[in-house]
């Protein structure tokens, strides 16, 4: 069973993930079908680029056609739950960038509609398929640092002055644009809902966060410390600390090629190089996430154990919860969905 790809969108990430794709050495039995924008113009320019064989003059006219079976939503924010709800009601699975909505209730109703269609979805957190990803979570479950106590999250990136980012109506948002990322970290060390979470920062003159602090406590009085920043680069870098020793994912730690462990050995993870141009870092390890969805796809799952829909509820709720004291309200927040 081939797996037919429709992208969703001509924007950076789109290449990037279609760049990923094409250039890894084995995506198995999948192919990039098809691609759609909101102009068909950028549609066949994209797809002159890619050389993607069938070219849509709309989003509803590839999500109605049967040339695809998964659709990749490289949409603004505030369009993923609208598209992945389309192609989720013509009955297509969907990849969609994150963060998968814009709050917890459009998160809540998306993953219904996608289980009442017993379709896959999955917000692309792709973080979580990073080859480095399963040696952490291997380190962390050998007991080599003992009790796993406290983690330290830096993500700072200066795009403060980018459009989709400081402006509210293109979904504008620190927390949800990077901060999830740090959310999604500690998530992945702690595996359980923190029992307080504290949050302040700083909203621009739109009323967005540029930047967060965010504590998060977990049972045990384990805790998180997570800094987001979309106005000065950071060193991206996490940390675990446990009661034997500590593990350090190096910068970029949303999708890290570097651990360096407790004994000080540093452990390498190579991307597939080639002579792709990309938009953002480490973006060569967008495919890892397409190969997770087309095996979840074939074995007939509506979801990746790895980036599963409960976690994505709770990214949401988390995100909801760090807006609410900084104090970044959207208009969605107010209407039913
Ligand atoms: N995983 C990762 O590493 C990354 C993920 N992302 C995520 O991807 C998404 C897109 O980011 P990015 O690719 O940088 O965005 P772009 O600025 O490239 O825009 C993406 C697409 O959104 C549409 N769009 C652009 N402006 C508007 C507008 N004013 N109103 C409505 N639609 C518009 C266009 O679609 P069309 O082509 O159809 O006209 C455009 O191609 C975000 O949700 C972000 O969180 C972004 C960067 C990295
Ligand atoms: O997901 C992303 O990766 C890191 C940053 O480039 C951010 O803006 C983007 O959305």
């Amino acid at each position: 069973m081939t797996i037919r790809w429709g992208i969703v969108t001509s924007g950076k990430i789109s290449h990037d993930f279609v760049n990923a794709f094409n250039s890894f050495p084995d995506v198995g039995d999948q192919v990039i079908a098809a691609v759609a924008a909101r102009d068909k113009s950028r549609a066949e320019e994209f797809a002159k680029t890619h050389k993607i064989a069938k070219v849509f003059a709309s989003y509803d006219e590839m999500a109605m056609s049967s040339d695809i079976d998964v659709a990749y939503i490289g949409a603004l924010n505030p369009d993923h739950f609208k598209l992945s709800k389309l192609f989720l009601e013509c009955g297509k699975h969907v990849l969609c960038e994150k963060p998968l909505c814009m709050n917890y209730k459009e998160t809540e109703s998306l993953l219904s509609i996608a289980k009442s269609k017993n379709l896959f979805i999955m917000e692309a957190v792709w973080s979580r398929f990073a080859p480095s990803y399963m040696a952490l979570e291997k380190e962390i479950q050998s007991g080599k640092l003992g009790d796993v106590q406290f983690v330290e999250v830096n993500f700072g990136v200066p795009i403060a002055n980018v459009d989709r980012l400081r402006k509210k109506d293109l979904g504008g948002s620190a927390v949800l644009d990077i901060g999830i990322y740090t959310l999604q970290f500690a998530q992945f060390v702690f595996r359980e809902e923190p029992v307080k979470v504290t949050a302040f920062g700083e909203i621009n003159n739109d009323g967005v966060d540029v930047v967060d602090t965010i504590i998060l406590e977990y049972s045990g009085n384990r805790r998180a410390v997570l800094n987001v920043n979309a106005k000065i680069r950071l060193w991206n870098k996490a940390t675990v600390y446990g009661t034997k020793g500590r593990v350090t994912v190096e910068d970029p730690f949303h999708f890290p090629d570097t651990l360096i462990h407790n004994d000080g050995n540093v452990e390498k993870f190579s991307l597939h190089t080639s002579n792709q141009k990309y938009n953002f870092g480490n973006s060569a390890g967008l495919v890892y996430q397409a190969l997770e969805v087309a095996r979840c796809i074939k074995q007939g799952l509506n979801e990746s154990p790895r980036m599963s829909h409960k976690e994505s509820l709770l990214l949401a709720k988390l995100r909801d919860m760090v807006r609410k004291q900084v104090g970044v309200h959207f208009e969605v927040d107010d209407k039913e969905v």
